[in-house]
């Protein structure tokens, strides 16, 4: 089946790389012309992961999304969670295999990828699949040995995308824990934002410990509650997506939180980062499913309220300090 990769930034590129070092020849959908153009003639990306380089015939690249999708039966979506539904809208999927590699919620839905995959564009559950795990693209592309969890109702569809991605520096395993672990790979980019905030606002390493303690019960009480299921939130597609996140310098989210806890507004915070922290618009979607699901988060509400109701980051840890434990 011919795989194709959605979306041009760090992540799809770390992905393309880990395929196309297995030998796999993949289609790649990127936005920009000047930027296939770029990857065509230099084979590498300009602007992300540029130390990755590609060789001659591994890529076919695309900035026409009908002629992607003609070409590819298997889509691994990259693209960050807020333009997924700008992006596919209205292309017809229906015959294609879903992997989405985001960890982020549809904003226009307030859906994860696989239900937004499902109900908008009624592609059945057994077709969608999900990559997770603690992997940041920036290791993927120094070859550090990585593990990333494939998970899907149909196993042999996890086990197909596991194949193919296992190789010298990543190691797979599969899970049938398709939307549990995507809730907490949401989750988790909300409670780094918590952990950069702190750090920024000074706390010291004790108190980190206590805030992703509390972070990782606040996750298995919402998709135990939401999505019950026999699950092991020790497992490293939940506690160690989590860590990595919360302590990695590499981390999007945990530096968008950082610069929010120095005193950067929220304006400068978001002009400073040249990439998508998906934990600020996690942070309203999961505000609203807690709400629907009668589920307290108290540390992602206390990101709710810093990013969305002006609550200041200092007052607010101040509070959410008397609730940890
Ligand atoms: N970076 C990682 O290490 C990593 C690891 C695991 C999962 N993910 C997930 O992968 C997804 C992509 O993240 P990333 O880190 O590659 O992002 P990134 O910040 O590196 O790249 C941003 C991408 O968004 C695209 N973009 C910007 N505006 C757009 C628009 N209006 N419409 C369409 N596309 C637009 C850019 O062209 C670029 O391709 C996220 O859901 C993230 O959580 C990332
Ligand atoms: O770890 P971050 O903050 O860069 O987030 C990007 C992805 O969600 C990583 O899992």
């Amino acid at each position: 089946m011919k795989v194709g990769i959605l979306g041009g930034g760090s992540w799809a590129t770390a992905i393309a790389k880990i395929l196309t070092d297995n030998g796999a020849k993949i289609n790649w959908w990127v936005r920009s012309v000047e930027q296939a153009d770029h990857i065509k003639e230099h084979k590498h990306n300009p602007r992300y992961l540029r130390s990755v380089e590609f060789l001659d015939g591994e890529l076919e690249l695309y900035t026409d999304l009908d002629k992607f999708l003609e070409c590819t039966e298997v889509i691994i979506v990259a693209t960050p969670s807020a333009f997924i539904h700008s992006v596919l809208a209205a292309k017809s999927l229906s015959d294609k295999k879903i992997v989405s590699a985001v960890k982020g919620i549809i904003p226009e839905y307030n859906l994860i990828p696989a239900h937004y995959f499902s109900e908008y564009h009624k592609i059945p559950m057994n077709d969608i699949a999900i990559i997770s795990g603690p992997c940041h693209a920036e290791e993927v592309a120094m070859e550090k040995l990585s593990y990333l969890t494939i998970a899907s109702e149909d196993s042999a569809l996890s086990k197909l995308v596991a194949d193919k991605m296992d190789g010298r520096y990543i190691r797979c395993s599969v899970s049938e824990d398709l939307v549990g672990t995507e809730i907490s790979a949401v989750l988790k980019n909300v409670y780094a934002l918590a952990c950069g905030i702190a750090h920024g606002l000074g706390y010291g390493d004790n108190y980190m410990a206590v805030l992703v303690s509390n972070a990782i019960q606040e996750i298995e009480q919402f998709i135990d509650h939401a999505y019950p299921l026999h699950r092991d939130v020790k497992q490293s597609a939940y506690l160690g997506d989590l860590l990595v996140t919360a302590y990695s310098l590499h981390s999007r989210n945990r530096r968008f939180g950082n610069l929010l806890g120095k005193g950067y507004s929220l304006n400068t915070v978001k002009q400073e980062m040249n990439m998508v922290a998906e934990g600020y618009y996690a942070a309203a979607c999961i505000n609203e499913l807690a709400a629907q699901h009668n589920v307290e988060l108290t540390i992602a509400n206390t990101v709710y309220e810093i990013l969305y109701k002006q609550v200041n980051p200092r007052s607010a840890f101040i509070d959410l300090s008397k609730k940890l434990y």
